[in-house]
């Protein structure tokens, strides 16, 4: 069986690290050479989206040592930010003792809302939608052949009235696995489609028909052990200490969800899915329960050891929107190794798992500004105008003087350039 656990893998060159992702994923030439020159064609960004002008770029990494449920995975990450993809690949170095990444997931349904205004009784309007569940469904489903062909379609339909300054609202939602696909666009023609015999059938009037990206019935799980002799047992309080400040103050909150965001949102853009609609569903399930918390927790089990999990949203695709046009995405699906979109909402719970201990291990112990300034050193090199070979040596000098800052990167570079 192929391993993911590859140390000092980000020692190597990236042609060395290229071939052996090309290995382990089985790349052809092609992809293997695209992914490292290729660029998106002009003509397919120009009918990506609109008023094409241009390119931009963001490095992909590779994420290495994930195990989950038993299988070894390298994961395609691309993102500005240094460190994240380290701090992944730490995470999930240490996971393994405890036997990895275990997930499990929600069948892919997600909702469509139907907004019903207008209404003198909407209590009794929700009843007569209720009575035609089944003539409702059957006229939804007709919307979208080959997602029933490949399984998917309307599941249930379900209605609840709200009060708002406008008036109460009939608020109908419709319940449909879509399969392989983030789903917007089957949910969304699903919902204007069966808008005007809602208000048929209610005497109402139909403003907004749209999907709803808090996904509450399609969430990825996670868990992981982290041993406690592996770890320390210093960390595994630290981090139970920082887990709690997370869970109690939503100040903290929001940067705890942030860091969980940093792999599965990198995850996400290395595969064209769009990243918007899994923030959007992660912040608004983070806050569920009345006040804004951690999407992840933390215990600890009988042995000390520290129990790491995650529950959230998973609106993914690897099929429709761009995930099918974007080259690059193809490829990193491809190095992925995923064949359905259950496995990949899976797989970018263990990245937000993993992403969220590295966070809090450094967090917890060493602060984290060593590990993460340490890589973020070359960027300010790069700031300070440092080029090819002196962007390493200046970064490496402000690290060890532990002044990782632009001024200093000035001075370093002059100075390693009067010395030439
Ligand atoms: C950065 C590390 C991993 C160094 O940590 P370290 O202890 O110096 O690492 P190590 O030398 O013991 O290596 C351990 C493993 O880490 C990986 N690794 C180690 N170094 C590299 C590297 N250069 N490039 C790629 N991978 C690297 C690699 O897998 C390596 O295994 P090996 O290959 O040696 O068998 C650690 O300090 C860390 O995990 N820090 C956390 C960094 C982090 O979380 N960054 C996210 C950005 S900060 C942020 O935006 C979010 C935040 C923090 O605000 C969220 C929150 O508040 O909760
Ligand atoms: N609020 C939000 O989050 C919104 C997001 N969006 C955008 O919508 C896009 C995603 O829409 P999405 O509906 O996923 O994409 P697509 O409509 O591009 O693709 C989904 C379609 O692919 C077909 N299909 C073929 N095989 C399968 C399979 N195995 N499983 C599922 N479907 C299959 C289906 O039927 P068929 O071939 O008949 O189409 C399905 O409807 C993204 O670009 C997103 O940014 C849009 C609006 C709002």
């Amino acid at each position: 069986m192929k391993s993911s656990r590859i140390s000092g893998f980000y020692k190597l060159s990236i042609e060395e690290r290229l071939k052996i992702v090309k290995e382990f994923s089985e790349l052809s030439d092609e992809e293997a050479e695209f992914l490292l020159k290729g660029h998106l064609d002009m003509d397919l960004a120009d009918r990506m989206i609109e008023n094409v002008v241009g390119m931009t770029e963001l490095p992909i990494g590779i994420a290495t040592n994930f195990k989950i449920n038993g299988k070894d995975y390298l994961i395609p990450m691309a993102i500005e930010e240094p460190s994240v993809v380290a701090a992944a690949s730490h995470a999930a170095k240490l996971a393994r003792e405890g036997g990895g990444f275990f997930t499990s997931s929600t069948e892919p349904i997600m909702i469509s809302q139907i907004q019903v205004v207008g209404l003198r009784n909407p209590h009794f309007a929700k009843m007569q939608v209720l009575e035609h569940k089944e003539e409702l469904m059957r006229i939804a489903n007709e919307q979208d052949p080959v997602l029933i062909k490949v399984g998917g379609g309307c599941r249930d339909i379900k209605a609840r009235v709200i009060d708002s300054n406008m008036g109460p609202m009939l608020v109908i939602h419709l319940h449909v696995d879509v399969r392989d696909a983030m789903g917007a666009n089957a949910v969304n023609s699903m919902a204007e489609a069966l808008a005007p015999y809602i208000e048929d059938i209610t005497g109402g009037k139909v403003y907004l028909r749209i999907l709803s990206n808090l996904a509450i019935y399609r969430l990825a799980r996670a868990r992981a052990v982290w041993k406690k002799d592996v770890i320390g047992e210093d960390t595994v309080k630290g981090i139970l200490y920082a887990y709690e400040f997370a869970r109690v103050d939503p100040f903290r909150a929001a940067t705890h969800n942030k860091g969980i965001m940093n792999g599965i949102d990198a995850v996400l853009i290395a595969t064209s899915n769009d990243w918007r609609a899994v923030e959007a569903g992660a912040h608004a399930f983070a806050a569920m329960d009345g006040w804004y918390t951690s999407l992840t927790h933390y215990e600890e089990d009988e042995e000390g050891n520290l129990v790491g999990s995650i529950e959230l949203p998973m609106a993914v695709g690897i099929i429709g929107g761009a995930t099918s046009t974007h080259p690059k995405a193809k490829i990193a699906r491809k190095i992925l190794g995923i064949k359905t979109a259950k496995e990949f909402g899976e797989i970018l719970a263990a990245v937000g798992l993993a992403q969220n201990f590295a966070a809090l291990r450094a967090l917890a112990t060493e602060g984290i500004q060593r590990g993460h300034m340490s890589l973020h050193a070359r960027n300010i090199a790069v700031m300070a105008g440092a080029k090819g070979e002196e962007i390493d040596r200046v970064a490496e000098l402000l690290v060890k003087e532990k002044k990782v800052r632009v001024d200093r990167a000035k001075e370093i570079l002059e100075e390693l350039r009067e010395r030439k």
